[in-house]
């Protein structure tokens, strides 16, 4: 079976990328498979950035193609954040309870239509000497005032999909990764890289 390094320790982005790559004759692998290796710093002030570093430094200690992904939630009334901030917004610790409720106090009194806010993600592909490519997508949606739901990780059980009328973290993973940022990413990624993915 072929494989795919994702250049990932988030155990909820894995378990999607296992998921989008197993149609296409994959088996993902993922630095939870390598817990010896440290984790990359974040220095960048874009997703594009850090996917960058993310992705290279994975290919260069691997020595194969590896894949990262960044991401963040950007919510319209809180002028963009979490942004690229968004694993870290509570804390030093990454702690998706505690940042879910710093965006619910952060948006207290705020009107629903005023809640309006996307997932983004930056795709980069790294292969031993060779440039690095990099895709983006993204999905729209609104800050709920309450959790709802308990699938899929990070901020998921507070972004509501108005088409849909549930939360991410209320869908399937496959209902998920159909119109989540990561999905659609991956899919332009299918299209820049037919002769890697297909
Ligand atoms: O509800 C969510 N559904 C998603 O689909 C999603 N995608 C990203 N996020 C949030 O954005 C951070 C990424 O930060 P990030 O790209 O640096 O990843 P990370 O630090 O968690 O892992 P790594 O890939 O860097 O190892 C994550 O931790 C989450 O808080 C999401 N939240
Ligand atoms: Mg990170």
């Amino acid at each position: 079976m072929k494989k795919v390094l994702i250049a990932t320790a988030n155990k909820g982005k894995a378990k999607e990328f296992e998921s989008l790559f197993a149609p296409l004759g994959f088996e993902v692998t993922t630095l939870l498979d390598y817990p010896e290796m440290e984790e990359v710093e974040e220095t960048g002030e874009t997703f594009k950035e850090n996917a960058i570093l993310k992705a290279e430094a994975a290919s260069n200690q691997f020595k194969v193609m590896a894949i990262a992904d960044d991401s963040g939630l950007l919510i319209d009334a809180l002028n963009g954040d979490p942004g690229v901030y968004s694993a870290r917004y509570a804390g030093k610790e990454k702690n998706d309870e505690e940042n879910i409720k710093k965006v619910l106090r952060n948006l207290q009194g705020i009107p629903a239509e005023k809640r309006t806010a996307r997932f983004h993600c930056t795709l980069a592909v790294s292969v031993p000497g060779e440039k690095t490519l990099t895709v983006t997508g993204e999905c729209e949606g609104m800050i709920t005032t309450e959790k709802l739901g308990d699938g899929g990780f990070g901020y998921d059980p507070i972004f509501w999909i108005e088409d849909q009328s549930c939360t991410l973290a209320q869908m399937t993973r496959e209902e998920k990764s159909a119109i989540s940022h990561r999905g659609k990413a991956l899919e332009k990624l299918k299209e820049v890289l037919p002769k890697i993915i297909n």
